[in-house]
């Protein structure tokens, strides 16, 4: 399994690199659980890239939270760095249970933003299905990981849209997420992911098929979400996923 470790600004992103992780994720972890980080910040953690750049086998990917597709103002409107620096890009879904074209307003949405700072073939979208699905009133997660096999995604992050309420594995039985893993793999699809994870949540989930496990609040000094990326966590993370090297080119 992967280590996703998401930042909100080039600091923490160095400290991330630093440590070790093979995805850097770029957000601004205040704006909800894909809020978008501005587009000097994440030009700021872009240029990171060569500073890291390590051999072929280890390389580290980059993924930056788009925000969700019914964001009133979005911020991607702002955004003019270089999309081809960037590997993985993520929209959320949410307000859009009782949408009947939600996957069209999905697509149209995932096609400005490609417009917006272009893209290379190494991009690829990643599917957000939240676990906490009445909160967020997103679709069901099934109905999101078919979309995601049919609208040429490259993997599905199961998350949680609240940080306030439950961690994924509160809300979702493990037996579940082992039958999500399953059908997401089952699609050729990369799996991943979050909600609160700790340390002692990767063990139970590695038996299933995880490819990446997405973190902030655990990569966080304290668990503080929104406080700083703290080296020793990230280390400690990285132990329990016994070191993995990042094969995600
Ligand atoms: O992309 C993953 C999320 O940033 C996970 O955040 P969290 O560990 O605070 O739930």
């Amino acid at each position: 399994m992967q280590l996703l470790v998401s930042v909100r600004n080039s600091e923490e992103a160095d400290v991330a690199l630093s440590s070790g992780v093979n995805i850097l994720d770029i957000k601004d972890p205040s704006r909800g659980s894909l809020g978008p980080a501005s587009g000097k910040t994440i030009e700021d953690c872009l240029s990171l890239k060569t500073k890291f750049a390590r051999q072929p086998e280890s390389s580290v990917h980059f993924s930056c939270a788009c925000g969700e597709v019914s964001d009133e103002s979005p911020r991607w409107r702002d955004w003019n760095f270089d999309g081809r620096r960037v590997n993985f890009l993520k929209l959320g879904l949410s307000r859009l249970r009782n949408a009947p074209n939600w996957t069209n307003k999905w697509n149209e949405t995932r096609s400005e933003i490609e417009g917006q700072i272009g893209t290379a073939d190494e991009t690829r979208w990643v599917a957000v299905a939240y676990a906490d699905e009445l909160v967020a009133q997103s679709p069901p997660i099934e109905d999101v990981i078919s979309a995601a096999a049919d609208f040429g995604c490259a993997g599905v992050l199961i998350d949680t849209f609240s940080k306030q309420s439950g961690r994924l594995r509160e809300i979702v039985a493990d037996d579940v997420i082992e039958r999500y893993c399953h059908r997401i793999h089952s699609h050729g699809l990369f799996c991943a992911l979050a909600g609160k994870l700790q340390p002692k949540d990767i063990a139970p989930l590695s038996v299933f098929p995880v490819d990446i496990i997405a973190v902030r609040t655990a990569a966080c000094e304290n668990g503080d979400r929104n406080g700083h990326i703290s080296e020793k966590q990230i280390r400690t993370l990285l132990t329990e996923l016994g070191n993995p090297v990042s094969n995600y080119r």
